[in-house]
């Protein structure tokens, strides 16, 4: 959300060629002599007069730093750290490092005009909203950035200072540090040395406690940044991570509980560009700084035990998000799954004194082909810790899980699916939130509603009600004939419902059409003494059917 305007009026003893404003107020104006300094101006100077957001523009950030072969820092943290965060990310690559778990073992500098050419092409193309620059390790890379960043002017810059990998090797040499100090420092709209790094840059002070991190912040904070966050990840003898931020007037210590594990690599990296991308979608400074925190917490905390490489310091996992527990056991959708497909009805096992998981188990040991919880009642609480259980239970016999309806309990407990009405959120909403792997049944009375079904992007529909029931008030039976017309037209395949038992499933199933998979069953399952019989009778009739009706449902659709 950026606003520009190219200005050329006097203001104080500078002539202003380039304006800049923010959202939220960030404001800069480059001199036009060249002074390596960006300069902060008056609110009422910052004109808006072109909108640089569009409806479909993203938020950009531009990352100029050094490639890690090890991916846990570098350029490879910040593009993983962008897309984590739903941000664009380009890249301006400084030098090619040859890293891993134990360590650096090469450092190639690209020669500067690769790396001015690569800023130009981006700076000159793109919308960058938010600069973040990691290892600079020349000083002529320094004056190029202050250059691009004078031609093309951005929303912030994000200024993390690498100079020494956390193994110890150098990235930036001791000859770049007035550079740092002189000309890097003033440009930044946030700095984030390390303890090492503020101790470096402060002549090598001894920085051992919090009280000596805030004298770093507000020393650094009087070489020119308009913010400062010195990070206290390797602060000695701290058992919670502790970080401060200066923003020139007032000091917060961040606090988070340090995660045990050797899987840090890239955690500076990682925060800076976080900070970076919070800042393009339009966070104030604070905000983005707090949100970084908690994402380099979460993704440690999610990554703690993942064992990468046999040296002493494995990567950071970025992307926590995309994480499945037990990822390799996906639980992938197969039509067949619908063959007998078991719907909890919360009011059926208190009559009958069944827990949830009681009856679940006892459906599954009957033969049921998948479940899905139906609790239209239960309050949110109660049914998520149900939804838990029964998802072990299922899982730990290789059946689906599904939730009716509630999506918000599918995310939290990791269902396998969820199953929707046709006035439910729509079905394409709900791939959006459950991703491409999730399974998603959508109830269909009409040929209309299973190609829309189809399009939408659903991997199976309920068709009916068959035959009238007392499970749903007011349904609408469409018979056999209506069932047929449906399993027709659909691309999908079928799980027939409503009013489905012992003595008609067998005229169901005698359909024989290609799509239709299976039958759906609530009452006569569950409204019995006995799930697990009644379950296994069921599911020897529609074995013995199928097998007399032929291949029909054993297709695939
Ligand atoms: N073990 C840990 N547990 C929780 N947070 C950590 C841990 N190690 C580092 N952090 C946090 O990660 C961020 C990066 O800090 P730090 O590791 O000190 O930077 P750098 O990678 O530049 O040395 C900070 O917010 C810090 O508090
Ligand atoms: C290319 C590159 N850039 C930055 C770092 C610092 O990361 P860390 O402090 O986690 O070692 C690194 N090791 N490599
Ligand atoms: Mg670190």
């Amino acid at each position: 959300m950026a606003f520009f305007l190219s200005y050329s009026t006097p203001i104080a003893h500078h002539k202003i060629c380039t304006v800049f404003s923010s959202k939220q107020g960030s404001r800069h104006a480059v001199d036009q002599f060249g002074s390596l300094t960006l300069k902060a101006m008056p609110e009422e100077m910052a004109l808006i007069v072109t909108n640089g957001s569009s409806n479909n523009k993203i938020p950009h950030v531009l990352t100029m730093a050094g490639s890690d072969s090890g991916a846990g820092a570098g350029i490879q943290a910040d593009l993983k750290t962008c897309a984590a965060r739903g941000v664009f990310c380009s890249t301006v690559i400084t030098a090619v490092t040859a890293q891993n778990t134990l360590g650096v073992q090469d450092v190639s500098i690209l020669p500067e005009e690769s790396v001015a050419a690569q800023l130009k092409s981006v700076l000159s193309d793109m919308h960058v909203d938010v600069v973040k620059t990691g290892m600079l390790p020349s000083t002529a890379m320094v004056k190029i950035l202050h250059d691009s960043l004078k031609q093309f002017p951005v929303q912030a810059l994000v200024v993390d200072p690498v100079m020494v990998s956390t193994s110890g090797h150098v990235l930036a040499g001791s000859s770049i540090l007035d550079t740092f100090r002189q000309d890097l420092l003033p440009m930044a709209d946030i700095v984030t040395p390390n303890i090492k790094e503020a101790s470096v840059l402060l002549g090598g002070v001894q920085l051992e406690t919090v009280t000596d991190m805030r004298s770093a912040a507000k020393s650094l904070h009087d070489m020119g940044p308009r913010n400062v966050l010195v990070k206290g990840g390797d602060l000695p003898s701290s058992s919670d991570a502790v970080d401060i931020f200066f923003d020139g007037k007032d000091f917060y210590e961040l606090r988070s509980s340090r995660i045990q594990t050797r899987n840090t690599h890239g955690t500076g990296c990682t925060m800076a560009s976080c900070i970076a991308a919070e800042l393009a979608k339009g966070s104030s400074m604070l905000s983005a700084v707090k949100v970084a925190k908690r994402y380099v917490e979460t993704a440690l905390e999610y990554g703690k035990s993942i064992n990468i490489g046999n040296g002493p310091q494995g990567p950071l996992d970025h992307m926590f998000k995309l994480k499945r527990k037990n990822s390799s056991k996906l639980r992938l959708f197969e039509p067949s799954d619908l063959f007998l497909y078991a719907v909890t009805d919360s009011g059926m096992n208190k009559k009958w004194g069944h827990s949830i998981t009681d009856a679940v188990k006892a459906a599954i040991e009957g033969g049921a082909t998948i479940v899905q919880l139906r609790e239209k009642d239960a309050e949110t609480g109660e049914f998520l810790e149900a939804a838990k259980s029964c998802l072990e239970i299922c899982h730990a016999h290789n059946i689906p899980l599904l939730i009716n309806d509630r999506v918000d309990i599918a995310l939290a407990c990791d269902a396998d699916g969820v199953h929707v009405g046709q006035s439910d959120m729509p079905v394409n909403t709900v791939r959006a939130l459950l991703g491409p792997e999730k399974i998603i049944g959508v109830s269909c009375k009409t040929p209309e509603h299973a190609l829309k079904a189809w399009a939408d992007g659903a991997d199976y529909i309920g068709s009916g009600g068959v035959f009238p029931t007392n499970t749903k008030a007011n349904n609408r039976t469409i018979g056999l004939d209506g069932l047929k017309t449906v399993c027709l037209a659909s691309k999908l395949p079928v799980v027939a419902i409503g009013g489905i038992n012992l003595s008609n499933a067998r005229s169901v199933m005698e359909l024989g059409v290609v799509t239709l998979k299976g039958v759906a069953v609530v009452s006569a399952l569950f409204d019995r003494e006995c799930v697990a019989v009644e379950t296994r009778k069921l599911h020897d009739l529609l074995t013995e059917t199928v097998a007399n009706v032929g291949s029909a449902v054993t297709e695939e659709v």
